[in-house]
C-alpha cells in the first residue's frame, strides 16, 4: 500500500531532507510540494540534489493545495505552520517539524515565542520514555527541535531512573549553520562563520530551553532544570552536544551504564557507544542516528554526556519519518536505512 504525501516548506532545507528520505521510502508518493516566494519554480531548481524530483513544481503553500493527503508534512516558519495546520483536515496525518505544537505550557510559549499558544501535539520522539504508544496511530504530531533530540536522548536515562539530581542540568551544544534555515542571516554568512566558533542565545534564552526541560520533566515526573547554551560551529550540519548533571548520593558509572544500555539496546537509531569510543558528528551525517557515550567525573561528581545527530536528519527530516512510519502503523525504521557519510 502506498499513501500520498504533501510536503510544504520544500524549497527549505528541513523540506528538502523530508523529500530526499521520503524519495526512498517504498511506502510513500509524493504527490505535492509547496513552497512561499518559489512558488512556481521547478524542485530541481531549488534542490538539485533531489534530482528524481527535479520536474515537480512548487506550488503556493494553501490548505487547498495540502488537501486531499494522506499525510502532510509541515516544514514551514513556527507561526505560518500553525495557521495552515488548523485549516487541515482531521482526515489527514500531520507532521509539523515547526514548534508550534511542541510545549505543554502556554506560558512558556508566549514567554520564548512571543505568541499566542496554538496547543499541544504528540511530540515525535519515540525514544524518549513514554511517547512511542502516542505517537502510533496519531494524526497530529510535533516533531522535537534539532537540540532537544540530541539533548533529550543523551540525558533521558539518567533522569528517567532518578540517578541524577533534577537541578544543576548544564548543557553546551555546538551545532551546524543549516539548523538556522537558509533565509539569509548577517551572522550566518561565510566569513562569520568560517573558521571560528560562536555562542548565541546565551543566558537561558534560547527557544530550546523550556522544550528540554519539558522532555526532561516527563521522564524524570518531576520538574527538571537546564542552563543550556547553543553555539555555532563551521559545518553545515551536525550537533554535538555535551550535558552534565550532578550525581545522586552513591550512583556509580556502571549503574549509569546498564540504565543506558537498557534503554537503548533495541532502539535502532540511538547508539551508546562502546566504552571509550566518543560521538562524533561524522559518524552520524546524513543518517537517523544519535551516539551516545558518558562518563563520570568523581571530582565533580557529576555525570558527563556527549551526544551527536544530524540536526537535518534525526534531529527534523527523520525524526518527521519515523513519526509518520508510527502514525501509519508501519515499521519504524521504513525509508531510514541509512548510514552516516564520515569521513
Ligand atoms: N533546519 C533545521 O535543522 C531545523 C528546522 N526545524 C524547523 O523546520 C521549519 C523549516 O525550517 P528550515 O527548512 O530550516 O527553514 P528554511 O528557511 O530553509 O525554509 C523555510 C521554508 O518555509 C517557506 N516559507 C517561508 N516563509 C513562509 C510563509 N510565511 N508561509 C509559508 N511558507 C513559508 C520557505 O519557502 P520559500 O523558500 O519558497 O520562500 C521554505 O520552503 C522551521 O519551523 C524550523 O524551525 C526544526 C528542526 C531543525
Ligand atoms: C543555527 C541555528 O540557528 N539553529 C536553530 C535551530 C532551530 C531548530 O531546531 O528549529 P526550531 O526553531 O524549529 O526549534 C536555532 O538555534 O534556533
Amino acid at each position: 500500500m502506498t499513501y500520498s504525501v504533501a510536503v510544504s516548506g520544500a524549497s527549505g532545507y528541513a523540506g528538502g531532507e523530508i523529500l530526499r528520505l521520503l524519495a526512498n521510502h517504498p511506502q510513500a508518493e509524493i504527490r505535492t510540494v509547496t513552497a512561499h516566494s518559489s512558488a512556481g519554480q521547478r524542485l530541481g531548481e531549488i534542490q538539485p540534489h533531489l534530482h528524481p524530483l527535479a520536474d515537480k513544481v512548487l506550488a503556493d503553500t494553501t490548505a487547498e493545495n495540502l488537501a486531499g493527503h494522506d499525510v502532510v508534512f509541515l516544514a514551514l516558519p513556527h507561526g505560518a505552520s500553525a495557521e495552515i495546520a488548523a485549516q487541515l483536515g482531521d482526515d489527514t496525518i500531520v507532521i509539523d517539524a515547526a514548534a508550534d505544537h511542541r510545549l505543554e505550557s502556554g506560558t512558556d510559549w508566549e514567554k520564548f515565542y512571543g505568541s499566542a499558544h496554538q496547543g499541544t501535539w504528540p511530540y515525535g520522539l519515540p525514544e524518549l520514555p513514554g511517547q512511542r504508544s502516542k505517537l502510533a496511530g496519531a494524526t497530529r504530531i510535533a516533531v522535537p527541535g534539532c537540540y532537544p533530540t540530541t539533548i533529550l536522548l543523551g540525558l533521558a536515562p539518567g533522569f528517567h531512573s532518578k540517578l541524577v539530581e533534577p537541578t544543576d542540568v548544564v548543557i553546551v551544544a555546538a551545532t551546524g549553520t543549516s539548523g538556522a534555515g537558509k533565509a539569509l542571516k548577517p551572522h550566518l554568512l561565510g566569513s562569520e562563520v568560517m573558521g571560528g566558533m560562536s555562542p548565541y542565545g546565551v543566558g537561558g534564552s534560547h527557544r530550546h530551553t523550556p522544550e528540554i526541560e519539558q522532555g526532561l520533566s516527563w521522564v524524570a515526573t518531576e520538574d527538571v532544570q537546564v542552563s543550556f547554551t547553543p553555539t555555532l560551529a563551521p559545518m553545515s550540519r551536525g550537533i554535538l552536544a555535551t550535558s552534565t548533571a550532578r550525581l545522586k548520593p552513591g550512583i556509580t558509572e556502571a549503574q549509569l551504564r546498564e540504565t543506558y544500555t537498557a534503554q537503548y539496546q533495541n532502539e535502532p537509531f540511538v547508539h551508546l557507544l562502546p566504552e571509550g569510543q566518543w560521538p562524533a558528528t561524522k559518524q552520524v551525517i546524513g543518517s537517523n542516528h544519535v551516539t551516545v557515550q558518558l562518563a563520570v567525573d568523581e571530582h565533580a561528581g557529576r555525570v558527563v554526556v556527549v551526544s551527536a545527530s544530524d540536526n537535518l536528519t534525526k534531529g527534523t527530516a527523520g525524526g518527521a519519518v519515523q513519526s509518520m512510519n508510527l502514525a501509519l502503523g508501519l515499521p519504524e525504521t521504513t525509508g531510514l536505512n541509512l548510514l552516516g557519510v564520515a569521513p
